[in-house]
């Protein structure tokens, strides 16, 4: 449900950055120009460039103008004129005194009842530091909120991850600690649980005896473009599979809460991760397939391979792609395997849930003709958005052969209809103080330690090796044959059907 945003202020650390020119400030523009924040806020950016208030609005503008369709010249205007700036090494402790005047004369001037989010797009070294100080030099002082969003990595492993948690949590309460995960932030994503919980007739059948089998793929045709700082550390296993596919496990495997509040919704999510099966060693080696992308085609156009990018060591082992097939050992899913698989430079930009019903008891038609299906229930997350539930019928005319049919639902009907960006949504939520779709510790936590085994498997050189994939194809030859030895094999990403 969408509310009227409260007053307040909010820092944005790290504002000359990327992600907060083509994601954050679009994403607040959406929400001012809806409507869903009213004149009583201030954004005041943080970095170490030098900006006049108003050369900070202008480059507000710009980005805005640039990333956020249909955006209206008079309302971007006026919605950056809300923008400030502040020069500032948030490493230097004295620094935040300036920051606490600044807030402090825009609390008063937009009447912000001392409300303020802090949000951290920094390079991660930062998100320990920065709330230290915030609360050290008292900034975090006031009569209202103080919440905190912090971006991804949320450390690089367990040990890491909980220092980084210590560290915060001395200033601030897990309740004011919002950890993104944008995926988490995604229409269809969300829709998960409405579309379980919502239908009597999949909740019934959401489970071993009905469900053969799931299948999760997150595919993108970019290639690591100029990440490679970043990405030679993290790989597909750490940017991908910690967070986003461990998350749309959750969301597909979890039980139903007993309210639709955060703290019941994120409780049943982590019994997901309380029963997914932890890997030792030779688990890993058979149920987790990692390659990376080597030189190929995409749209016609020769692209370079992983080791042939800018900044990539010669001999990097860093995946770009990863597989596996995951055993949550509960009642409701014991033996029904799921299967995710993400990846660069793949054929196709598409993220897709595949749900793959048992066949009936009674070979009356499955048997007969190789056109049959498996009932599908696909969850196109991006870039359609919609459902689509493939059935068996017959073809008109002909009462002996069987014709796989499609009811599609598509979410996203015009250009002009775009659903909420992802981070739209989750500022919106933040600032309204809804945690629901943002990861709590023990989430964290759990899915960094089935994370850890991994990594050692692969680090100690007993984990299935690095194998290679052409750009522009659907990743490598392991990974069908880690569903093959089931007897399964990849649904390949689908469209939803701009007709229905
Ligand atoms: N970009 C994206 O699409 C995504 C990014 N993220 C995460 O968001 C975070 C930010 O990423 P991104 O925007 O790409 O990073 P950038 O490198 O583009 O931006 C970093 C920002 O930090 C500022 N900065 C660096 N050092 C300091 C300092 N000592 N004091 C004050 N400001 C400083 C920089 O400005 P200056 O140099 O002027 O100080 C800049 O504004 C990261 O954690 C990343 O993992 C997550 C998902 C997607
Ligand atoms: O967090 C990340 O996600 C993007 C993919 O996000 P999407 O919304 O475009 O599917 C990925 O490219 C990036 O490497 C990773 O850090």
């Amino acid at each position: 449900m969408i509310h009227t945003i409260p007053n307040a202020s909010i820092v944005l650390f790290g504002a000359t950055g990327d992600l907060a020119h083509r994601k954050l400030f679009p994403a607040l523009y959406q929400l001012y120009q809806k409507g869903h924040m009213k004149e009583n806020f201030s954004v005041v950016g943080v970095s170490r460039k030098e900006y006049t208030h108003e050369e900070f609005q202008a480059e507000v503008a710009s980005a805005i103008n640039e990333h956020a369709p249909n955006a209206d010249i008079d309302i971007v205007k006026k919605f950056s004129s809300h923008f400030y700036y502040l020069k500032m090494d948030v490493t230097s402790k004295p620094s935040y005194h300036e920051l606490e005047e600044l807030l402090n004369v825009l609390d008063r001037d937009y009447q912000t009842n001392g409300n303020r989010l802090y949000y951290l797009a920094m390079a991660p070294s930062f998100f320990g530091i920065i709330p230290t100080f915030l609360k050290s030099e008292g900034i975090t002082n006031t009569e209202g909120w103080q919440r905190i969003v912090i971006e991804k990595p949320f450390g690089h492993d367990l040990p890491s991850a909980t220092k980084l948690n210590e560290e915060i949590q001395q200033s601030f309460n897990e309740d004011d600690i919002y950890r993104i995960d944008h995926y988490l932030g995604k229409e269809m994503v969300q829709n998960i649980q409405v579309i379980r919980f919502g239908n009597a007739i999949f909740e019934s059948i959401w489970n071993n005896k009905y469900i053969d089998s799931v299948q999760i793929t997150s595919s993108e045709t970019l290639g690591v473009e100029d990440r490679a700082a970043y990405y030679e550390k993290s790989g597909a296993l750490l940017d991908m599979v910690q967070n986003h596919m461990l998350q749309m496990v959750m969301m597909v495997a979890m039980e139903p809460p007993g309210e639709l509040k955060p703290e019941h919704i994120r409780d049943e999510k982590v019994k997901v991760l309380r029963s997914l099966r932890f890997f030792n060693e030779e688990e890993v080696k058979r149920n987790v397939i990692r390659a990376q992308y080597s030189a190929g085609k995409m749209n016609g156009e020769q692209v370079p391979g992983y080791l042939q990018e800018e900044n990539v060591a010669p001999e990097s082992q860093t995946e770009t792609f990863v597989a596996a097939k995951l055993f949550i050992d509960n009642f409701r899913w014991t033996g029904v395997p799921f299967y995710i698989r993400t990846g660069k430079r793949m054929a196709v930009k598409s993220t897709e849930i595949v749900i793959q019903f048992k066949q009936g008891p009674m070979a009356l038609y499955h048997a007969k003709t190789e056109k049959y299906q498996p009932n599908l229930l696909r969850i196109h997350v991006q870039p359609d958005e919609g459902v689509s539930l493939t059935l068996n019928a017959k073809p008109k005319g002909d009462t002996s052969d069987l014709l796989p049919i499609d009811m599609t639902y598509n979410n996203k009907t015009t250009a002009e209809m775009n659903s909420p960006e992802a981070y739209e949504k989750l500022l919106h939520d933040c600032l309204l103080g809804n945690s629901t779709y943002f990861t709590r510790w023990d989430e964290v936590a759990l899915s960094w330690d089935f994370i850890d085994r991994i990594t050692k498997a692969w680090a100690d050189g007993t984990g299935s090796p690095v194998t290679h994939y052409p750009s522009g194809s659907m990743g490598p030859v392991e990974a069908d044959e880690l569903l093959n030895r089931d007897g399964h094999s990849w649904w390949e990403p689908t469209k939803v059907r701009e007709e229905c």
